[in-house]
Order: structure tokens, then sequence, then C-alpha cells
């Protein structure tokens, strides 16, 4: 292995692995490195017991909360990060949601660049990760240079039947946006089989589009492309003056090693990324790498999020029921001038799923008997950027999350909302789960980008405005993510950095 490279990439996962894909092309000398493993390929990969009740896949680290207090994150370090795990459901934000939105409980501010200089990079990325859509259905949509590469996902016949009922009532229930290698027309020939272990499983058969199977598989058949795996970064270290990244600090089961680079990215998720840097403080920068501005690791949103089971007399034999959304709330609610949120389904809840969110011990029959009989919702809310919300490390270098949810209103309201639909149509028993710190799938905010040093540690760009070739290429550079789902957001943002890369070359 060489010492020295053109570009090092610290994360594999959605901003790292994507951007190592867009940058793989150009020939330069490309390390990705990468602190988990191969996720392993195996039956327990669609076994509920292994996903949510041993937590087979999750990190055995533990974070501590404000008051010291341990949790474990429901985080994976693997090849592809947390999208090995993730639902797949894959969203642009609305044009609204550049420009600064006032809310119940404060504001969510401005994207340093417009809708219509990002929505390029959208386009590339639902390309990338195939996402199965139509075009035309959503109150809400925002201008599209294309339309969706693939047909959407159709509902099955349970699905549908609550659709049509909820649009006599008025509302517009979208395809939701999909990142699964169906194909539609030619289900023989199809990679996905729209199994009923997809969200939140590993796909066996390797047909849910994560950043492992869709960026870092191809980057690495480029011969300039290595990945090494096991391997965490523990520093970043400067040169005297702290302009630049001299040395990348390894781990391995070896022991330590250094290794450098002309350009640093750290893509190592929102909180890890926000720890890396705390961590790599040195004289020139006391305070933490990068953080003239004291702004590392604040700002940490997470969304509101909710699980909604709502079950009715009426089986439900769906075994595919990730595809249905409603959006007619997005801005706005019949009492509310401010922003509530999206509504979506979720994976179809097995009785192991109910078995955590029942409110009080259940017999395994009677959950397996409500799990046949619930349609099974996922609530997001935005929340605001705090300063107070935080990533910080104890005096060992553990990562402490400081978290206080906010923005709650609307979150409940729109839980409420969404019951009073159901009601009318036979739901009578409601479970609702508000996810905690744990929690934390959609961690962004902690690295934001913006223009001016003294708020932001990172250009438009994602690059350092203290250190000349530090990056940050992950959900951290994100100011605010309305109460869409991230990831195609930093799929995105990552083509375009890619781009500004390739433009310095
Ligand atoms: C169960 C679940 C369901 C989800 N569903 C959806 C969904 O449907 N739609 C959606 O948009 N989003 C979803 N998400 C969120 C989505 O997975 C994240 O938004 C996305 O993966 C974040 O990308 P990232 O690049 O910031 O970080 P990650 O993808 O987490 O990648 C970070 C990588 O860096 C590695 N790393 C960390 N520290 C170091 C270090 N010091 N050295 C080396 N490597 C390091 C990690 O191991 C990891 O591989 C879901 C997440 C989960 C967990």
């Amino acid at each position: 292995m060489a010492s020295h490279y053109d570009i090092i990439i610290i994360g594999s996962g959605a901003g790292g692995g994507t951007l190592a894909y867009a940058l793989a092309p150009t020939g330069k000398q490309i390390l990705l490195i990468e602190r988990g493993d191969y996720l392993p390929r195996e039956k327990a990969n669609w076994d509920p017991d292994a996903i949510f009740t041993e937590g087979r896949y999750q990190t055995q680290e533990s974070w501590l909360d404000a008051h010291l207090q341990p949790f474990s994150p429901e985080a994976y370090y693997v090849v592809g990060g947390n999208t090995k795990l993730y639902g797949a459901a894959l969203q642009r934000m609305r044009a609204a949601d550049f420009g600064d939105v006032h809310h119940a409980e404060g504001r969510s501010p401005a994207w340093p660049l417009t809708y219509e200089e990002f929505e390029p990079y959208y386009t590339r990325a639902e390309s990338l990760f195939k996402i199965h859509g139509q075009r035309g259905e959503d109150p809400t949509e925002p201008p599209m240079s294309a339309e969706y590469p693939f047909p959407a996902f159709p509902h099955e016949p349970r699905i549908q039947t609550v659709a049509d009922q909820l649009a006599e009532q008025g509302l517009h229930p979208l395809h939701l946006t999909l990142a699964l290698d169906l194909h539609v027309t030619d289900p023989s020939h199809s990679p996905c089989i729209r199994c009923d272990t997809c969200d939140p499983y590993p796909c066996l058969v390797n047909a849910k589009c994560d950043a492992q199977v869709t960026c870092v598989d191809p980057a690495l058949a480029f011969d300039n492309v290595t990945l090494l795996t096991k391997t965490e970064v523990t520093r970043l270290l400067t040169s005297a003056t702290g302009d630049r990244i001299d040395q990348v600090e390894i781990q391995t089961h070896q022991g330590t090693e250094y290794l450098s680079a002309d350009t640093v990215v750290v893509s190592c998720g929102a909180i890890n990324s926000a720890a890396l840097l705390l961590r790599s403080a040195n004289e020139a920068h006391p305070n933490g790498l990068a953080n003239s501005s004291d702004q590392v690791g604040r700002n940490l949103m997470k969304h509101n999020h909710s699980a909604l089971i709502a079950i009715s007399p009426t089986p439900n034999p769906t075994v595919f029921q990730k595809t249905l959304a409603i959006h007619d709330y997005y801005f706005g609610g019949p009492n509310q001038d401010y922003p509530l949120g999206q509504i979506q389904l979720t994976g179809k809840a097995k009785w192991q799923r109910l078995q955590k969110m029942a409110p009080t011990e259940l017999p395994q029959p009677w959950l397996e008997y409500l799990s046949h009989h619930s349609v099974d919702w996922w609530i997001t809310t935005e929340d605001l950027p705090d300063p107070n919300n935080r990533v910080t490390l104890t005096p060992e270098g553990r990562i402490q999350v400081h978290f206080t949810p906010n923005n709650l209103k609307p979150h409940q309201e729109l839980i409420q909302l969404l019951e009073q639909h159901l009601k009318p149509l036979g739901f009578y028993l409601f479970w609702h789960k508000t996810m905690d710190t744990a929690v934390a799938w959609h961690q962004i905010g902690t690295c934001r980008m913006g223009p001016d040093p003294a708020n932001n540690v990172l250009d438009v760009h994602c690059r350092s405005h203290d250190v000349e070739n530090l990056y940050v290429v992950d959900a951290s550079c994100l100011p605010s993510m309305g109460a869409m789902n991230p990831t195609l957001s930093i799929i995105a943002n990552a083509l375009r950095v890619a781009d500004h890369l390739k433009s310095t070359f």
C-alpha cells in the first residue's frame, strides 16, 4: 500500500461512497478508508429477530448523553455506511426548503445555494440510484429537469384501497420515490423481489441501491481506487501553521500508521465527522480542527420521527408496503400556517417490530394478529438547528451527544391529522412511538456550509474555511433538511463537490 495519495476519503457511506464513485474516472490515486468491514451476506440479513431484537449489524460502540449516560446508537459501521440498512426512500427537498423557512418554533436557515443551482445534481443522483417514482402526483413537487428514471412501485391491493379512500377525502396520496433495482414490467428478471425484509434490513440479493452496491463496488473497478476496511481514522495532523493536513492517523489491527494526501475528505457521518475534527485539535487549532467558528459539532439535527401503527379489522396481507406517501401537509395544515411535514408508509411491521412499539407487554399471538391487521406509517417533521444540540468529546475522547428535541408541536399535530384521516377508514387502534436520540438515522448539520467563516465550518464547496486541503462531504454540511429524507441530498451534494474538485485538478 502506498503512503501518499491524491485524495483520501474517510468513510464509505452516502457521501464518501458517492464521491469515490464520481472521482474514480479521473485517474487520481484515491484511498477510501472505512472503519467497518463489508456487511456479511448471510440469511440473518432478513431475520427480524437479528434486526429488531439482537441489533446484529449495529455498532457495539456506546455514546454518552448530556448527563453522561451511555446509550447504543442505531449506527452501522460497514462499507456503505448507514445506507446498508436504510429504507431507500430517496427524496428531493422542496424548492422552498432551500430558503429561510419560518416554523412553529423557530426558523430553518437558507442554504447558500438555490434549488435551481442544486437541481441538476438531484437529477444525476436519481439516475445513479435508480429512482422509481411518478411525476405529477405530488402537490409539493419541485421543478424537475427529467422524469424519474424508472416507473413507480405499484401499491399492493390493501394499500391501493387505503390510497383511494384517502384520495376521496381530498388528499393526494403519491408513490414513494424508491432506490431499489426493481424491473417493474419484467419481474422475472428483476434483482428486487419486492420482499417484506427491505426496510430496515440489509438486502441479501443486493437489489437495494445502497452506497456499497451503487458506488463503492463500481469505484473499485478502477485501478486507481483502493479501499481500506477495518481501519479507523483517529486524527488528522496539520502542518505547524495549521493551514494543511499533513498526515492522516489510522488505526488498524497492526497498530497506528500515518498516511498523507493532497486532499483529505471527511465523510464519517454527521456525528463521527464532527468527533474526528474535535479529536484532531492541536496547537494551531486548539478548539478542534477547522473550528475557528466554534460551530464544529453544533446544530445537530436528526428530524422528528414517529412510527404510527394503525390497526383495523381488515387484514393487511401486503408484502412490500413502503409504496405510499402523503405530502399534503408539508407546508401547513388546516389550522396551521407553518410547515408540518411528510407521511410515508414504512416496511411492513412484523410482530418483533410491534413488540418494540407496544405500550404494554403482549403475547406473541396477539402481536401477530395485530401485525396482520396493521398499516404501518412513518411521520417525519423538521427539527431546527440549535447550537446547544451538539457533539462534544469527553476528556477520555468518547462521543457525547447533547440533544433536546425542538419544533415538536407540528410533529404531534401531523400525527393527530393522520389519525383523523384514518379513523373513517375503519382504523380503530393507534400506537405511536417517537424516536429518541439513539435513532439518529437522519443526523445532519454538525459542520454546516455557508459563505461566512465566522458562522460556518465549510464554504459552499464543502471545503474547510480554515484548512485548505480539507473537505467534509456527508450529512454534516447540510444547513437544514426540510422534512424530506436526507440521503438524496447527501448524494447530490457529493456529486456537486466532485465536479468542483475536478475543476481544481
Ligand atoms: C435504519 C435506517 C433507515 C434509513 N432510511 C432512510 C431512507 O429511507 N431515506 C433516506 O434518505 N435516509 C435514510 N436513512 C439515513 C441514511 O442512511 C443517511 O442519511 C446516510 O447514510 C448518511 O450518509 P453519510 O455519508 O452522512 O454517513 P454514513 O452513510 O453513515 O457513512 C459514514 C461512514 O463513515 C464510516 N466512519 C465513521 N467514522 C469513521 C472513522 N473515524 N474512520 C473511518 N471510517 C469512519 C462509517 O463506518 C460509515 O461507513 C436511514 C438510516 C438508517 C440507519
